[in-house]
Order: structure tokens, then C-alpha cells, then sequence
């Protein structure tokens, strides 16, 4: 597979690179960004982090805001960040143009109806596709680690529960934990993958925790201050689903904080450094 670089910018001693890609999961053209810290130079395999971004960002949103390139640098921690959707010439999109639905809103599933089911396989390109091509061109050790964004949050949550072994840590901040009974998961999921709700059972994280093989500690920060909380967010739905399975849950309430990359930005070290220790171990 042939990676086209789209643009090179060292940061912190390493490297912030974007690249454009077929997508053979996705049928189109996709750009994702990686940073290389700088002990990629040296020959060393490293652990990697791949970062889900929420509803309207691409690859860019995570790298530019969050403010994770330096602490990454000194961890030497490979981070990769997706679009967070299908893009380009006869990708459809909401017909509306509505955020929360189409371009920037693939929610990580893959699509069974139609006419999203021909490139909406973003949970196919983000456990094997992108994995299997970062592997193969980058100095990256199988050590892989997930987290991400809202959108992206629960994306991580659910590539996580659905994959033992395949990832050794994952985190989450302010992630729609149960889209089943949110309405930005029901709008999604009744068009991806059709009216039956038995359906959409596979791609909730507090459907999948209960019966989760492998139980890898998670750390979800949300903010008090979120408005997207009560109504689409769900922390407490997430606390109780792990509750009950008897599975490891941080669940940090930050007060004043809101959806923002501010509030991503204020707790990312803590993300990375909850991912280096077990990626490093
Ligand atoms: N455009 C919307 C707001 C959309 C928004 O808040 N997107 C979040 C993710 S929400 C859940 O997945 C985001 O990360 N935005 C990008 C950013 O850089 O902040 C509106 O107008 O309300």
C-alpha cells in the first residue's frame, strides 16, 4: 500500500507527518496523521496510541489542540490520528448536511444499510487496516493503545471491548458511552445499521462491557460543565454497566470543565501517561 506524504513538521524532536492512503476498508482516499517522537530515529521499535476524534474533526483536531507532542516526545510514544470518516467523490452524506451524521461522523462501526454500507467501515479501518499499514511503514511495536474523543471516545471504548489482546490500554474523555439510548447514537445507528435496535448491540460500550472477555482497566475523564452530558454523554450509564460486570473504571468528574479541547488538553498527560505505563510494562 502506497502512503503519499502530505505534509512534514518536526515538533518537540521528532515528527508530526500526515499521509493520504486507499482505503481499501472504506473504498476512498484517506489522510491520517502520526507523530514520531524523537526515539523513532533510533532504530527502536516504540508502543503506539491511536486517537479517535468526535463528530466534525479529521486528523488534525487531536494534533493541533490537545497539546500532547511534547509529553509524548519524552514518553516516546508513537500517536495516530484517523479522519473520523469516509471522505471524497461519492462518499454520501447526510442529506441534510447535519454534523452528527456522514462526513465526520462514521462513529467507528460498520455500516450494513444502504448507501452508507459501501464506505462506512470505520471500525474495520481502525482495527486492521490502519494498524496493519502503520505497522508495516513505521517503527511501531504490537504495544497498541486507544483512546479518544466523544464520538471517538466511545469508538476506543468498543475497539477495546471488542478486541482482547489486541490493545493493552484505553481511555476515553467525555465518550457517548451508550448510543443506544442517546440521540446522536440512535440517529446514527438507525441509518448505519438499520431500525433493528438488537442490532446496534455490538457497537455499545455498556452493552459490551458486560460480557467483555478481557478486562483492561479504563480511565474516562468527562467534564461537569459538558453540555453534551446528560443528554448524549452518559458517564453514570458507563459506571454502572461497569459496576455490575465487575470491570476496572476511573471515572474522573472534572468540575468546570466542558467538551472543548481546553478540557482535553488540561488531562491529555494524564491519558498518556496512564497508556505509556501499560504499553511500556
Ligand atoms: N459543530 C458542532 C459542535 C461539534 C463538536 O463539539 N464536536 C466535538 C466533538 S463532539 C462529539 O463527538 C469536537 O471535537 N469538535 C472539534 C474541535 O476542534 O473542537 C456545533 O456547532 O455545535
Amino acid at each position: 500500500m502506497t502512503l503519499e506524504i502530505v505534509s512534514s513538521n518536526k515538533s518537540f524532536g521528532g515528527w508530526h507527518k500526515r499521509y493520504r492512503h486507499r482505503s481499501s476498508s472504506l473504498n476512498c482516499d484517506m489522510i491520517f496523521a502520526v507523530y514520531l517522537p524523537p526515539q523513532a530515529e533510533q532504530g527502536e521499535k516504540l508502543p503506539v496510541l491511536y486517537w479517535l476524534s468526535g463528530l466534525t474533526c479529521t486528523d488534525e483536531n487531536f494534533m493541533q489542540k490537545a497539546g500532547a507532542l511534547r509529553l509524548a516526545a519524552e514518553l516516546g510514544l508513537i500517536i495516530v490520528a484517523p479522519d473520523t470518516s469516509p471522505r471524497g467523490a461519492g462518499v454520501p452524506d447526510d442529506p441534510d448536511g447535519a454534523w452528527d451524521f456522514g462526513l465526520g461522523a462514521g462513529f467507528y462501526l460498520n455500516a450494513t444499510q444502504q448507501p452508507w454500507a459501501q464506505h462506512y467501515r470505520m471500525y474495520d479501518y481502525v482495527v486492521e487496516e490502519l494498524p496493519a499499514l502503520v505497522e508495516a511503514n513505521f517503527p511501531v511495536s504490537d504495544s497498541r493503545g486507544i483512546s479518544g474523543h466523544s464520538m471517538g471516545g466511545h469508538g476506543a471504548l468498543i475497539c477495546a471491548l471488542k478486541n482482547p489482546g489486541r490493545y493493552r490500554s484505553v481511555s476515553a474523555f467525555a465518550p457517548i458511552t451508550n448510543p443506544l439510548n442517546c440521540p446522536w447514537g440512535e440517529k446514527a445507528f438507525s441509518r448505519y445499521l438499520g431500525e433493528d435496535r438488537s442490532r446496534w448491540r455490538e457497537w455499545d460500550a455498556c452493552v459490551l462491557i458486560a460480557d467483555a472477555d478481557e478486562k483492561l482497566p479504563i480511565l474516562v475523564d468527562q467534564g461537569d460543565r459538558d453540555d453534551f452530558m446528560e443528554g448524549q454523554l452518559k458517564p453514570q450509564a458507563l459506571q454502572a454497566a461497569a459496576a455490575t460486570a465487575g470491570h476496572p473504571l476511573t471515572l474522573r468528574i472534572q468540575p468546570g470543565y466542558d467538551h472543548s479541547y481546553y478540557f482535553i488538553a488540561s488531562f491529555i498527560d494524564d491519558h498518556l501517561r496512564h497508556h505509556a505505563q501499560a504499553l511500556k510494562a
